[in-house]
């Protein structure tokens, strides 16, 4: 398997504060993969996403992602990579479909606008403000910002963060087509179950530092020692959310 993402001994210090946000932090991520970053509030998730997507400045280590660096090669990194900053107001003085638009512009091919629309269910809401729209709704119009341009990776910051259960669950079967259609995703997620649904592989940060990486069910059995022996899934809370609000994963449930 090719590498897509190669970071090594990455640290980054915000020179205001002198705060070690990322502190050494190493990792690999193969073609076609969903790589999860864990980490509890202020661990260097974000700080970690957007030096990757070009946004921030590092303040040492090596970053390589399709073999090319930001110094030198960052017309080439904004084709292939996409993401959108989500806990921002900025798009909500334009409409869903102006949005998406204006994504689209900043690449040579792209997904026919109405097209991505429909798969991600929001053609109803294609000239509704985004301001307008239900968080979940939103997280839907800014994948759909985030994949128009058809990249071969793509970022998302805690994409189902304020979701209902069935509203996450639309979603990440969303993020498995699109990784089943060959895109590489990297994310960070405050949940346990959506990273072990979603993510081949992760790493769990802590203070700027990995203190933990694999794949999941590695890891799990790594942290208990003794392999975990399956016992027949048991109904959660999730499962009851699920059945009482009478919400397969449903067409009606985007509306
Ligand atoms: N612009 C900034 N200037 C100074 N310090 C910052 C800045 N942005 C983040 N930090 C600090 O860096 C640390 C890492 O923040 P970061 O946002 O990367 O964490 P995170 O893992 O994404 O957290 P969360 O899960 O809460 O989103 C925190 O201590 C935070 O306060």
């Amino acid at each position: 398997m090719t590498s897509v993402i190669e970071v090594k001994s990455l640290r980054k210090v915000y020179s205001r504060t002198n705060k070690v946000a990322v502190d050494d932090v190493s990792f690999s991520v193969q073609e076609g993969e969903c790589f999860g970053l864990l980490g509890p509030n202020g661990a260097g998730k974000t700080t970690t996403l957007e030096i990757l997507q070009g946004l921030r400045k590092p303040t040492s280590g090596e970053i390589t992602l399709f073999g090319y660096t930001w110094q030198k090669h960052e017309t080439q990194l904004r084709g292939l990579m996409g993401g959108v900053m989500q806990h921002n107001n900025l798009y909500d003085k334009l409409k869903v479909k102006e949005c998406v638009e204006l994504f689209a512009s900043f690449y040579q091919n792209y997904t026919p606008i109405l097209e991505l629309l429909e798969r991600f269910n929001l053609l109803e809401k294609k000239d509704a403000w985004l301001s307008e729209l239900s968080g979940g709704q939103k997280q839907r119009v800014f994948l759909a910002m985030a994949v128009v341009g058809q990249p071969r990776l793509v970022f998302l910051d805690e994409p189902t963060t304020g979701l209902d259960p069935t509203s996450r669950q639309d979603f990440w079967h969303i993020i498995k087509d699109l990784k089943e259609s060959g895109t590489c995703i990297l994310m960070t997620t405050h949940y346990m179950d959506e990273a072990e649904f979603l993510c081949d592989n992760l790493a769990i940060i802590n203070s700027g530092k990995i203190i933990e990486a694999g794949r999941p069910n590695d890891i799990i059995n790594r942290t208990f020692e003794a392999p975990i022996i399956k016992e027949p899934r048991k109904a959660t809370l999730n499962d009851v959310f699920l059945k009482l609000t009478g919400s397969s994963i449903s067409r009606e449930s985007y509306a």
